[in-house]
């Protein structure tokens, strides 16, 4: 955790720019529901200019995913040298990492952008991706000991039930109880703050939790719970990813956590109502990233 301070952070404006500028570090999604398409409707949804480095060509649709091509991690970190030796990074994102190789390129890249930067480093959000809505994995299996060694760089890491329970070697929860048990292990192994995400749990509100780890004195903030209703909706594909992006952007133009999650549990509620408006797929469909800024 290299934040000292949850809950307070200085906007991008602080340096002169009220426009920050985030970064998605992730695969793609050719019907754009998903991954680095995703990421960049909600940085643009949250007045953040968005930029993507791609860490793996998904082959993959509203149904499912087909094939996984990964460039050579020289080309990524190629890509990641391209946007870091040239513009002010205020918010980065981190989706699909897919193997152990990717996992460590990006970490050397990052250790290497913030080792100066302190409390002046990039806001980084981690959405652990491991498991696609459909099933199929983005994550080799052998590469989650690599990723459980990246997220304690995170300021905040965003697992829905599925990559909780694998973070924390556990079955998947069945009750908010059991997912804040997990969640409360894995803040404290990483010393990560957590929004343990209740969307695949099957109760008609919708609950996301922000769990601290202990601090040094053993003692635990109290968790922030986020409640929404359920959306009747099988347009869920994208959600997370756009979730994380959109905590990065507004984490990064100043708001607090809690200020951020608040406002992005809103706008995921309108996105997911408006969601069935567009025709996209024959599977699970995308949100409507845009539905409060089209209003006519
Ligand atoms: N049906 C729903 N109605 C309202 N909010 C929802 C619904 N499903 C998910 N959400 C919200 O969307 C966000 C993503 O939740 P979820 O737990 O489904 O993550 P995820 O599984 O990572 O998403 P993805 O479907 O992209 O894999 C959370 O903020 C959650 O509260
Ligand atoms: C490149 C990429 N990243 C993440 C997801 C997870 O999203 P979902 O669980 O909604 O399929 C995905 N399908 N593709």
């Amino acid at each position: 955790m290299p934040v000292s301070d949850f809950s307070t952070r200085p906007a991008a404006s602080a340096d002169g720019r009220t426009i920050p500028n985030l970064l998605s570090i992730a695969g793609t999604d050719p019907t754009g529901g998903a991954g680095i398409q995703a990421d960049l409707k909600s940085f643009a949804a949250h007045r953040a200019y968005g930029m993507c480095v791609v860490t793996a060509l998904v082959a993959q649709n509203t149904e499912g995913v087909r094939d996984i091509h990964l460039p050579p991690v020289e080309f990524l970190r190629a890509q990641l040298d391209a946007v870091s030796d040239d513009v002010a990074i205020d918010g980065v994102k981190v989706g699909m990492l897919g193997t152990a190789e990717i996992i460590s390129t990006v970490a050397a890249w990052w250790d290497e952008l913030t080792q100066d930067s302190g409390a002046g480093a990039p806001v980084l959000v981690v959405d652990p991706v491991m498991v696609a809505t459909s099933g199929d994995r983005l994550l080799h299996a052998e590469a989650e000991s690599a990723l459980n060694g990246f997220l304690h760089r995170a300021d905040l890491i965003t697992p829905n039930v599925p990559e909780l329970a694998l973070l924390a070697g556990a079955e998947p929860a069945a009750t908010t109880e059991e997912l804040l048990a997990q969640a409360e292990q894995v803040a404290d192994t990483h010393h990560v703050l957590v929004l343990a995400k209740g969307g695949h749990l099957e109760d008609a509100t919708v609950t996301d939790t922000l769990v601290h780890p202990t601090d040094d004195a053993g003692h635990r903030p109290s968790y922030q719970q986020f409640e929404s209703p359920r959306v009747e909706t099988s347009s869920t594909h994208g959600t997370g990813c756009s979730v994380s992006a959109a905590l990065a952007a507004l984490r990064a133009r100043g708001l607090s956590w809690p200020e951020s999650v608040a406002q992005v549990k809103d706008w995921m509620t309108s996105s997911l109502q408006a969601a069935e408006a567009l025709d996209v797929g024959r599977g699970h469909g995308p949100i409507q990233h845009f539905a409060d800024l089209w209003t006519s």
